[in-house]
């Protein structure tokens, strides 16, 4: 489903000023497509992913998903968002924030659960999405026993284990090399467009960014 980021203005309070974080931003992101948001450290590119993943609520403007009504307004009930986050968006975050208790297959059942998925769906959702990361023959290890790669690759899979209308990536790979980095976008950009998800990602890295379809480039809170 499309993503519409539509006029977005996020102001922080400052001691006694405000700092305006994301400034006017007007964004569309097709559905089964991955835009890319570059830019310098504090000009904005994670708060306005928090904000288009309904983690903060816009000053002004609206997000919208596919033609419906906005499901991000500076009035959204904070228990709309939620709902809106757990059943249409998935997250992947720099750090692949696992339960360190749960195997690979249980994180994904986890979130399965969370979705009222059916026992029998879950496992057989989870199985399919570890084999599509290429992780099968990992999927009864916990994080513990994975290297920093599998794990990303398990919250990929996690993030598209409810078949999210939203996908939203921030820097999943600063903690990896430049080689197994390009791997993991481009493994994240292919099963976004298999799923017809669209993805929104945060990278300072313009070098893994092959698969992507757009760039842009954010500075000071405004798109340039
Ligand atoms: N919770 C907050 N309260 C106040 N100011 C904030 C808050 N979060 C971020 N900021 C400020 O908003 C601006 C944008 O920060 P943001 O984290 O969105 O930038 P970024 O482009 O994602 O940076 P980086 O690449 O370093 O992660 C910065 O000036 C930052 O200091």
């Amino acid at each position: 489903m499309d993503l519409h980021i539509d006029g977005v203005t996020l102001v922080y309070p400052d001691g006694e000023q405000t700092l305006t974080a994301v400034d006017d931003v007007t964004l569309h992101v097709p559905s089964g497509e991955t835009t890319a948001l570059l830019g310098p450290s504090g000009s904005g590119k994670s708060s306005l992913l928090a904000v288009a993943g309904g983690l903060t609520r816009p000053t002004s403007g609206t997000v919208t998903f596919g033609d419906g009504e906005p499901v991000f307004t500076p009035t959204t009930p904070p228990d709309d968002a939620t709902r809106v986050r757990l059943t249409r968006i998935g997250f992947v975050f720099q750090q692949p924030q696992l339960v360190p208790s749960l195997t690979a297959l249980e994180q994904l059942e986890l979130l399965s659960h969370l979705r009222g998925r059916k026992p029998a769906e879950r496992r057989a959702r989870a199985l399919e999405l570890l084999d599509a990361v290429g992780l099968a023959p990992w999927a009864h290890k916990r994080p513990g026993t994975l290297s920093g790669g599998q794990r990303q690759r398990v919250a990929i899979a996690r993030a598209l284990v409810g078949e999210p209308d939203v996908l939203l990536v921030d820097e999943p790979t600063s903690a990896l090399d430049h080689e197994r980095g390009t791997e993991i976008i481009e493994l994240v950009t292919s099963l976004a467009r298999e799923q017809d998800a669209a993805m929104l990602l945060v990278t300072h890295d313009e070098s893994t960014l092959g698969s992507v379809h757009r760039l842009v480039h954010l500075r000071d809170g405004r798109l340039v």
